[in-house]
């Protein structure tokens, strides 16, 4: 077989897969007219995670998971944009890894609003101006992002959905190597998390190290300065047109970043694989016993707590803390249920969502 004949082969297929394609998103717009007309939520993060998994049970190569997932969840946006079109907020800027989250859920079809802050990103979902927001919760190497918890306690928005996106590091430039690299931008988290890379490679020059306030500002600083170079991600990079020259620069390849979807009184539907996330305000937390009981009766009930982080009140004198609680199930879980009926007025719900692995 010539080249050609192989692409034309390709193109047969490709006509197919437009035709099916389409089919598929008619029947996607009848099922946004069923939806409109009961007034039901168009985002369903339980049902397309069931397709994926429906896919990749049956899949057999030589596309991995991966791939299909990345396919899958682009034909997912685009779906959702036919149902309705519905504007996502993230916390910017433009090329960082919230972005690069958002948009691995939402797809290159929406619409998004870029917002300077995590505060402005709840606003935005609070007020109606975006559906979505997407903003980061916690990264596995770093800990807890404080500023998303406290915000989650003082404002009325849901988890639609969480999410987690690996954090790589590039090294990206227009200089040819790394010895002509005279300055590095980025955040002074990328510099600790890059520490070896940059000893091994730049053991010899010692470039000047700039911190800047984003990683997207240390990429578009490097495209105007060739004998600089950026630590950022790839999506920055590229934003930038700036040449990666070294890819996952970073020491651990673990680091991972969690991020919530927000979205203002959105409720799921119960999937296999259910998280829920609460905030408790327990009376007299500086009573002995208080926590503990508490704790006990999820126990008590077989709920698996997966999280907990103790939060002071703020303007408060005494030394009184409310809570940030992760545990496994649905909150129409006839167990999570009665833990959560018993300490009604202790407990704000955030949301029952999808377990993202
Ligand atoms: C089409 C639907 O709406 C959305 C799009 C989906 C899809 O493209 O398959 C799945 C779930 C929803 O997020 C649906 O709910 O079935």
């Amino acid at each position: 077989m010539t080249l050609e004949d192989v692409r034309k082969d390709i193109d047969k297929i490709d006509d197919q897969l437009l035709v099916l394609l389409n089919q598929r998103m008619n029947l996607v717009h009848k099922v946004g007219e069923i939806k409109r007309s009961t007034k039901a939520i168009i985002y369903r993060p339980e049902r397309e995670k069931q397709i994926l998994d429906r896919m990749n049970a049956q899949n057999d190569g030589p596309l991995n998971k991966e791939a299909i997932e990345a396919i899958y969840l682009e034909i997912f946006a685009a779906a959702r944009n036919i149902e309705l079109p519905e504007r996502v907020a993230y916390l910017g800027p433009e090329g960082s890894f919230t972005h690069q989250a958002a948009e691995s859920r939402f797809g290159a079809m929406s619409e998004y609003m870029t917002l300077p802050t995590i505060k402005s990103v709840f606003e935005a979902v609070d007020t109606g101006r975006a559906k979505f927001g997407v903003i980061p919760i916690e990264n596995n190497q770093e800990g807890i992002v404080y500023e998303t918890v406290d915000l989650l306690n003082e404002m009325n928005v849901n988890i639609a959905a969480e999410l987690k996106i690996p954090v790589h590091f590039a090294l990206a430039t227009e200089a040819e190597n790394p010895s002509k690299i005279k300055r590095i931008y980025s955040k002074d988290i990328a510099f600790r998390q890059c520490r070896g890379f940059l000893n091994k490679y730049f053991e010899q020059t010692h470039p000047e190290e700039i911190q800047v306030e984003s990683t997207s500002k240390a990429a578009k600083l490097a495209a105007e300065d060739p004998e600089s170079a950026a630590i950022c991600s790839e999506i920055a990079a590229k934003l930038f047109a700036l040449p990666v020259l070294f890819n996952n620069i970073e020491d651990n390849s673990q680091n991972r970043t969690r991020f919530f979807i927000l979205a203002k009184n959105f409720v799921n539907a119960k999937s296999e694989n259910d998280k829920t996330t609460i905030i408790a305000r327990l009376p007299d937390t500086d009573k002995p016993g208080v926590l503990a009981n508490f704790l006990q009766d999820f126990k008590k009930s077989g709920i698996n707590l997966t999280k907990i982080e103790s939060r002071p009140y703020k303007g408060d004198e005494d030394f009184n803390f409310w809570f940030f609680i992760e545990l496994e199930g649905f909150y129409q879980d006839e167990n999570v249920e009665k833990v959560f009926k018993k300490y009604k007025n202790a407990i704000k719900w955030l949301g029952s969502y999808v377990r993202n692995t």
